[in-house]
């Protein structure tokens, strides 16, 4: 038999607990609660969640810019933090390089120098020669060659996060960190800079720890996603994984938008689950099995994406299952589509429509759920 060797992860994190004491009034607060996840070498992966949630505490417990209270941190095979056996490698000492929300751009330097700062200072130190040739070809790299002799303020937004990328990618490093880059910019330039900074990462092959709190980067950006909520994972997976399967009410809400009805368990048949709710009888074709048996009567909330539910005239005779009347109380016209909310009894949804749908508040519809799309989520 062959022997297949998996490839060691760039960095591996288990049990990382984190607190921290409130001066004010001595509150112990837990900022990461037994957080643990494996980065493939190469692969861009991101901590998704909103604010407080414990991300950039986590970032800063893999630049070793804090010390976290349990837990044991590897990098590429070698540990790098062990609170077990007290061991807490320098952030210099680290394969790392980080490029915090504020860029850490020195505002008395020019161009070039922000950039060959690390290799004049930092671990990688090289002649003046060579240091000069590297830092030309990146800043060329990242576009800013003709910038080299201007003084970093007078550079846009958009140009100061290309500059501390490329002085961070000039550390040479295993795994770049990067807390929330885009956050100081405008939406339209975010947009095409995290699409650029993707570009990158792939062209430069480094493995990437990106923190957001946008769901909308995250998906576009990410080949793996951790949600995080209260210091704690909720889910880990590919951006459709997450997406399309949510493991909780949490992830469901903050990636993309929802709609959740409370419920329980009818019937379970091993593929379906059909649901008992305030709208009626919702068929569920997504779920995650859990470990103990599904028995009728167990409390759940049925999930669908306003994508997954069609708005029907109130005259459309269908057998499918899933379809409820309802009344239109709001449209928005939104260029590509019409979002339609609904009232199915006292249930508020909301629904995709074709742009042209005419659908006046007060109308009466239908609505279908794509069973196919619509979600258990076990409460
Ligand atoms: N130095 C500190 N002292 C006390 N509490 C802290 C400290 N740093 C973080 N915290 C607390 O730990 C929790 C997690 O904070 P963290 O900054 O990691 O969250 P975050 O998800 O990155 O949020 P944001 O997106 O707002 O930066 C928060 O409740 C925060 O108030």
């Amino acid at each position: 038999m062959q022997n297949t060797v998996v490839p060691e992860p760039a960095v591996a994190i288990s049990g990382l607990e984190k607190h921290f004491t409130r001066k004010q009034n001595g509150e112990v607060s837990l900022a990461v609660d037994n957080v643990g996840f494996t980065v493939a070498r190469g692969s861009f992966f991101t901590l998704l969640g909103p604010s407080g949630c414990g991300k950039t505490t986590t970032l800063r417990c893999l630049a070793g810019l804090e010390s976290a209270d349990r837990g044991e941190i590897a990098m590429n095979g070698r540990s790098v933090f062990s609170a077990g056996a007290r061991r807490d490698v320098a952030p210099e000492d680290r394969p790392i390089a980080m490029v915090p929300q504020s860029y850490g751009i020195w505002p008395h330097m020019k161009v070039f120098d922000n950039a060959a700062f690390p290799l004049r200072h930092g671990r990688t130190t090289c002649s003046r020669g060579e240091a000069r040739t590297r830092v030309l070809a990146m800043l060329d790299q990242v576009g800013l060659a003709e910038y080299a002799d201007r003084w970093s303020t007078q550079l846009s937004g958009g140009q100061q996060q290309r500059l501390a990328l490329a002085r961070a990618l000039l550390c040479e490093p295993e795994v770049l960190l990067l807390d929330e880059p885009l956050s100081n910019l405008d939406a339209k330039l975010r947009a095409q800079l995290r699409a650029e900074l993707r570009s990158f990462q792939q062209k430069f092959g480094v493995t990437t720890i990106y923190v957001t709190h946008d769901q909308g980067e995250a998906l576009a950006m990410s080949d793996t996603i951790v949600v995080m909520n209260r210091g704690r994972i909720e889910q880990i997976g590919a951006p459709a994984e997450i997406y399309d399967s949510p493991a909780s009410r949490f992830v469901a809400d903050f990636v993309g938008s929802a709609n959740l009805v409370a419920g329980v368990v009818d019937r379970h048949d091993g593929d379906v689950i059909e649901a008992k709710t305030a709208i009626g009888t919702v068929r569920c074709a997504r779920f995650t099995t859990p470990a103990e048996p599904v028995s009728p009567g167990r409390e759940l909330h049925v999930c669908v994406r306003p994508e997954h539910v069609r708005v029907l005239t109130a005259a459309t005779a269908t057998t499918e299952p899933n379809v409820f009347t309802a009344r239109v109380t709001a449209t928005e016209y939104l260029g590509d589509r019409r979002e339609v909310t609904v009232a199915v009894d006292d249930l508020v949804l909301r629904a995709h429509a074709d742009a042209h749908l005419d659908a006046r508040p007060g109308d009466e519809v239908r609505v279908a759920l794509d069973p196919e799309w619509t979600i258990a989520l076990w409460t």
